[in-house]
């Protein structure tokens, strides 16, 4: 059948089924979803005569279904203009039409003749089926494909003249975003004269169009992804290498073969290069011949050690964390990541956190008597220089103290590392101050650990009690103290150290020393400047000086008003000798202020050993006849240890001084814990 007959039985079709209610679905000439479009838009109520559109969206909502559309509008329309199909549609009598997902027109060009809005831009109209019926747009959006009409195919008879193509243009998953449309509309001439059917062209452009628009758009959309993905890395780069800039330990990444690939600021800086210098230098530059640190990358396998650098000559030893990087199948080493602390910043934290800090400068040192400042002048003197110091005097003249203030006159910056050498069983003075090597005896840490003297470099070393020192750890001390360099028990290295050495005593070291009990070569290494503290005893009125600030420092802490003490009871404090100086002082005025509980300390509030001593001393040890000093102190002790039941802090307190100290008094004076008690 020829194509202007098809129209005409088309349009007989038609008019059938509008006025003599024909089923348009038994027709041969109509395509089933043209006739149940016909038979919607009936029910619906559109008007087949109908030759506007009277739904048009308000303002508001033109702008924002345009804002909506307006990427797919602008590739619309630039390749609208890249083919001149605007211009090719006018001069063919063609429109061209761009519906939105819901049939709003966004886009037309040339007019459709068929229908009118009153003289207005069709834009923001609402061109549905509800609206105007059958169409092709309207078919093409539900069945999601191309779609030709012919003129009598349109619901309303306005159309019966217009040949119209519409293709849809769906989104990458199918969903409908518009849909093209290219119609014709014959006038009479035309249609009488020139009837020729365009309809296969006309829906071939249409479809290549609506496919090029899809095209674009996908293209556009991954290039935006693209964009964002970029944006994501580039932000991630950003913040990944601020983050490595901030962390003040060196991290280094390096190859395979040890090339270094990345270095955060830190790691430039330990390495002595400057922040824009290109990185193109193996690590091996900074290490030792024996170095183990690519033999253990190579192995892949994450470890922890101690290594030292080469850094401009200059040897600094770090604690290297190394952490392998695998290919992605996880066959093969392709680099590692080292962390690189120093040891020098690691130790200086460890012992700040641990509390050994020294607290006490000259400034903070009570006593005016003029012993006590002598000795405090020449430990001033003696501060000042980086000579080894020796303090003598008995327990708790404040010896101690003085290191500390020593040390904070001459290395504030450094670290202060305490080590009582009577307070450790002779087994352990060894590992404490000389460290070990990682594995080097049953129990040690698998690392390692430094010892006190190298936790001193860059400051003091403080060893008291040090006539306590097993004489074999004697020689090694002296040997760290000639050559200025350590080595773990159990390593194979020397490290350097640079320490000041103040050791402390309350024996008799030269008399030791005449007993093959003490090194005599490291007796007179120590003791190139000794300071000897005198005992509170001949410190004449600063027993009365330290009481009050004794009193006053408590009395603070706890919130109490400061009492005074009698005339009574400062008779007995002066008559007294303090065996166990400062401390015990200190001890015996809280007891006092507590014993106390009003404004004045009476002779009654101090502590029993003070008004009784000597002749109320009640003897429950052994003891000799002879009221020596020293009987009177073990009868003190014995007398305490009985008290406390033999509860040695007990017992310290009680006496007023510390536990190494009654721990060295048992020892010295023979009292044998099980026999006296
Ligand atoms: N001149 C002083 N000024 C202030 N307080 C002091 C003074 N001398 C000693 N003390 C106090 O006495 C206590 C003991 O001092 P320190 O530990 O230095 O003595 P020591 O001689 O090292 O004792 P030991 O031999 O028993 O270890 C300190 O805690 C401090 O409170």
């Amino acid at each position: 059948m020829d194509f202007k007959s098809r129209w005409k039985e088309l349009q007989e079709t038609k008019k059938k089924f509008l006025q003599d209610n024909l089923d348009p679905r038994s027709c041969f000439y109509v395509d089933s979803y043209v006739a149940e479009s016909w038979i919607r838009s009936q029910a619906m109520g559109v008007s087949p005569y109908a030759n506007s559109i009277k739904e048009r969206l308000d303002a508001a909502q033109i702008v924002k279904v345009l804002a909506d559309n307006c990427q797919l509008m602008d590739i619309t329309i630039s390749l609208f203009s890249q083919i001149k199909l605007k211009e090719l549609a006018i001069a063919s009598q063609h429109a061209l039409y761009l519906f939105d997902k819901n049939g709003i027109v966004l886009i037309h060009e040339g007019d459709l003749l068929a229908i009118s809005n009153q003289g207005n831009s069709l834009r923001g109209v609402v061109w549905n089926e509800k609206t105007m019926g059958t169409c092709a747009h309207t078919l093409s959006m539900q069945l999601k494909r191309p779609i030709h009409l012919l003129g009598p195919e349109h619901y309303c008879v306005a159309f019966d003249r217009s040949n119209t193509s519409a293709a849809p243009i769906l989104d990458e998953d199918g969903e409908l975003l518009a849909t093209l449309v290219l119609s014709q509309h014959l006038n009479d001439r035309y249609f009488e004269e020139h009837f020729i059917d365009f309809s296969s062209h006309a829906l071939g452009i249409v479809t290549a169009m609506a496919a090029a628009i899809e095209t674009k758009i996908r293209l556009k959309d991954s290039y935006e992804k693209l964009k964002t993905v970029n944006h994501h890395l580039k932000t991630a780069h950003h913040m990944l290498a601020t983050t490595l800039a901030v962390i003040d330990e060196g991290i280094i990444t390096i190859d395979a073969k040890g090339d270094i690939i990345h270095l955060n600021t830190e790691g430039r800086r330990i390495l002595g290069l400057d922040q824009k210098q290109t990185i193109n230098i193996n690590i091996s530059k900074y290490l030792s011949k024996q170095s183990r640190v690519i033999d253990l990358i190579a192995d892949g396998e994450n470890t922890d050690i101690e290594e030292n650098f080469y850094i401009d000559g200059k040897e600094q030893t770090y604690l290297v964390n190394i952490r392998i990087v695998y290919s992605d199948d996880l066959h093969e080493v392709d680099g590692a990541v080292l962390k690189l602390q120093s040891t020098e910043k690691m130790n200086a934290m460890v012992t700040s956190r641990s509390g050994a800090t020294a607290s006490f400068s000259f400034a903070s040192l009570i006593g005016e008597s003029k012993e006590f400042k002598k000795a405090i002048a020449q430990a001033q003197r003696f501060a000042n220089t980086p000579e080894n110091i020796l303090i003598n005097g008995e327990s708790g003249t404040g010896k101690e103290l003085f290191a500390q203030a020593i040390h904070n006159k001459y290395r504030p910056e450094g670290p202060f590392i305490a080590v009582n050498c009577a307070a450790l069983p002779r087994e352990l003075i060894e590992s404490e101050l000389f460290g070990y090597e990682g594995g080097s005896f049953t129990g040690a840490d698998r690392s390692g650990r430094p010892g006190k003297i190298e936790l001193a470099h860059g400051g003091t070393l403080f060893l008291d009690e040090i006539g306590d020192m097993p004489l074999e750890l004697q020689a090694v001390l002296l040997r760290v103290l000639e050559d200025k360099q350590v080595m773990r028990i159990g390593g194979r290295r020397n490290k350097k150290v640079d320490f000041r050495l103040v050791s402390a005593t309350n024996k008799e070291l030269y008399q030791m020393v005449q007993d093959k009990l003490f090194r005599e070569d490291l007796y007179f290494r120590l003791s190139v400047l000794t300071i000897n503290l005198p005992p509170l005893r001949q410190r004449g009125n600063d027993v009365e000086i330290l009481s009050e600030y004794f009193i006053e420092k408590y009395c603070r802490k706890v919130g109490w008003a400061v009492p005074a003490i009698s005339p009574a009871a400062w008779k007995r404090m002066r008559g007294y000798n303090w065996p166990g100086n400062v401390r015990q002082l200190e001890h015996a005025v809280v007891y006092a202020v507590n014993a106390a509980q009003n404004e004045m300390i009476e002779p009654e509030d101090l502590p029993a050993m003070i008004i009784s001593c000597p002749a109320k001393i009640t003897v429950r040890g052994k003891i000799e006849e002879v009221y020596t000093l020293e009987v009177i102190e073990k009868l003190v002790i014995v007398n305490a240890l009985h008290k406390t039941k033999s509860n040695i802090s007990k017992t310290a307190d009680l006496l007023g001084i510390g536990k190494s100290t009654l721990y060295r008094k048992i020892k010295d004076y023979d009292i044998n814990m099980e026999e006296d008690f």
